[in-house]
């Protein structure tokens, strides 16, 4: 993975250009594939998108943040009150206690144990306005992560990856959280009290509050130079997380090939160097907060020192009141004491506003396979019709990152056929499929389930028109039933246990130690690869689309799992116009039309008869499978 950039002139500006579908001119077959601005951690965004996302998040608690000012500015009152009435204590009260009078003192006592009081009972009362505030705005974002995420199209999975997806949703929600929960209010609190203490010195005496008001430039350039010089430390760090995390999932999640392919080592290894480039961001966001520290406190010492001395000078000459110098030195010591944390809040602030940018990046993303806004409803089926008619109209299709994979394509399926489509690996079976599922929009041209476009289709007509089963028959936590319902969420558990009797899993299933309870994800609940296929198809049986697409699985089952998979699905494809993406030449026995791709053409088309009678491509591949049974 690319570390990440600052948003940099090389990427597209505006994210709804690409939103509107895969764009991308066909290159030709092989043709190099474009720069993708993917492989940079910070997605491109509109510029206004991570103020925008803030105001939208804060804007459902504009009452509470209005409290939550006020309490604050109220506290930090009644806070800076002290110094000055130290101050009045040094000037005024004391001289009267010598002259017998302790009114005045007693009062300043008082004064100052109110303000103490009213500070800390203000005080968390804030913590609480502002803890609501966080904890709504951190649910908040992760939910839109979550479903925005959801709402993305494939195109965008393949290409962001799902480690980067945790990234987002776990390390830079958690400092954000970090911000919000222990930074932020601390960092309002120093620059309220820098506002309120440069104010109270100017009234004390202006020239002192003037000298404070020079030493902020130096602080300002500091500061202004750390935030800079930061934030690529805190890009690159939130980048290195991400790395890390992706590293981790794709190898937890691909065990299998790992430990086939003894690919422990080498991942190790990998593993270890992005760690160590994840150690090498941090230490660098490390030593940018020492530089600002060191630099800050060089500042603040060299201007109290100067302002002491000063000070000392004209108090000895009768031109400033003792208390009047020895409040300024309190608020000296209170503006600049905070100043570590203050490079701690700021750390925690520039942390924040980098995950920030990287969470905008991703919800301003844009589903290329929109819903449409005036969806069009498909017309009723007349009585008795098995399926629906997919007609693929002069259909290209490029993937994002890759040359034409579909030079103009045409083809009609009349509603009830089965159709079997084989080919050469990269044939584009598979993209054939995913174009009649909707997974991706065609470059161009249509395609029509009984003459409606796929993209006018409301999602809800779409998912009820055509079914995708995809190879890895992936299975969700929770039951087996859960797992049928989900083709049809209304489904009574008659009507899950018929499909699975239909589809002939019902046996296996009552074998397991809960029947259709048995938590598939449990020990005990493990079921085989045959079996989740069966789970797949009472699933899609249930579901009872116009159009079924199988994308055949190319591992092979064992002769009795294959009997059974073969046999549940002839009573899936019964009664619907089908697609079957076939790996295995058995599979096409059951098909009544048979296509051969290459290339992303179909070179040939006709009865599984016919073409093995004829003498093309798939009466060789045919007679290659039959030699291969003998
Ligand atoms: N997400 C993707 N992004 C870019 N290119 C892709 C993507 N998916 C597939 N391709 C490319 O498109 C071409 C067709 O792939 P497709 O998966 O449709 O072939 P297939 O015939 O189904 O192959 P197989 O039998 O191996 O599954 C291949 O050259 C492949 O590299």
């Amino acid at each position: 993975m690319t570390s990440a950039a600052p948003s940099t002139a090389t990427e597209p500006e505006d994210p709804a250009a690409r939103g509107a579908g895969p764009e991308g001119q066909p290159g030709g077959a092989g043709a190099l594939a474009p720069a993708d601005p993917f492989d940079k951690d910070v997605l491109p965004a509109p510029k206004n998108a991570q103020r925008a996302l803030l105001r939208s998040l804060l804007h459902a608690h504009t009452r509470r943040l209005w409290l939550a000012a006020v309490l604050l500015l109220i506290q930090q009152a009644a806070v800076q009150a002290g110094p000055l009435l130290v101050a009045y204590a040094i000037d005024h009260a004391i001289p009267q206690v010598r002259e017998g009078r302790h009114g005045a003192l007693i009062a300043v006592a008082a004064g100052y144990l109110g303000c103490g009081l009213l500070s800390g009972i203000l005080q968390r009362w804030f913590i609480r306005v502002a803890a609501v505030i966080s904890q709504d705005v951190l649910i908040d974002l992760r939910g839109r992560i979550f479903r925005h995420a959801q709402s993305l199209s494939l195109d965008f999975h393949e290409r962001y990856t799902s480690g980067r997806l945790i990234a987002r949703a776990t390390s830079d929600v958690e400092s954000i959280r970090e911000l919000l929960t222990d930074g932020l209010e601390e960092l309002i609190g120093v620059v309220l009290s820098a506002v309120y203490i440069t104010a109270l010195l100017l009234f004390l005496d202006w020239r002192l509050g003037l000298a404070t008001v020079v030493s902020y430039l130096p602080l300002h350039v500091a500061i202004r130079v750390y935030q800079r010089r930061s934030m690529v430390a805190y890009r690159k760090r939130s980048t290195a997380v991400a790395a890390v995390i992706v590293k981790f999932t794709e190898t937890m999640n691909g065990i299998r090939p790992v430990k086939a392919f003894r690919r422990e080592e080498p991942n190790d290894a990998a593993f270890q160097e992005l760690n160590r480039r994840h150690e090498r961001a941090n230490g660098d966001a490390i030593l940018e907060m020492a530089r600002y520290v060191v630099g800050s406190r060089l500042i603040a010492n060299v201007t109290i020192a100067a302002i002491v001395l000063w000070g000392a000078y004209r108090v000895a000459g009768g031109g400033l009141a003792l208390g009047v110098l020895a409040a300024c030195v309190l608020y000296l010591r209170r503006l600049y004491d905070p100043i570590d944390r203050l490079g701690m809040f700021l750390n925690s602030y520039q942390s924040a506003a980098a995950s920030l940018e990287k969470i905008a990046g991703l919800l301003a993303q844009r589903p290329t396979v929109p819903e449409p806004e005036h969806p069009v409803p498909l017309p009723e089926r007349a009585a008795g019709r098995p399926g629906r008619e997919v007609v693929f109209d002069a259909v290209r299709f490029a993937y994002r990152t890759g040359g034409e994979v579909l030079p103009t394509f045409g083809l009609r399926l009349p509603a009830g056929q089965t159709v079997a489509v084989v080919g050469a690996t990269g044939a584009g079976k598979s993209t054939l499929a995913k174009l009649l599922a909707r997974f991706y929009d065609p470059t161009d041209g249509r395609v029509l389930l009984d003459g409606v476009p796929l993209r006018d289709l409301s999602l809800t007509d779409l998912r009820r028109g055509v079914v995708m089963v995809t190879q890895e028959a992936f299975l969700f936590s929770g039951t087996v039933a859960d797992n049928i319902t989900i083709g049809k969420p209304d489904a009574t558990r008659e009507e899950v246990e018929e499909a699975a009797k239909a589809i002939g899993a019902h046996e296996f299933i009552l074998a397991l130690p809960d029947g259709y309870d048995t938590d598939v994800r449990k020990r005990g609940g493990r079921i085989s690869a045959g079996q989740r296929q069966l789970v797949a198809f009472a699933r899609a049986l249930l579901a009872d689309p116009a159009v079924l697409i199988l994308d055949e699985a190319t591992s092979s089952l064992d002769v009795p799992g294959e009997r059974a998979v073969q046999h549940a699905m002839r009573t899936v494809l019964n009664g619907r116009t089908a697609v079957i993406v076939a790996h295995r030449l058995s599979t096409v026995e059951i098909a009544d039309r048979v296509l051969v791709m290459r290339d992303g053409r179909i070179v040939e088309d006709g009865t599984p008869d016919r073409l093995i009678s004829d003498d093309g491509h798939f009466a060789g591949l045919h007679q290659a499978w039959r030699d291969s049974l003998v």
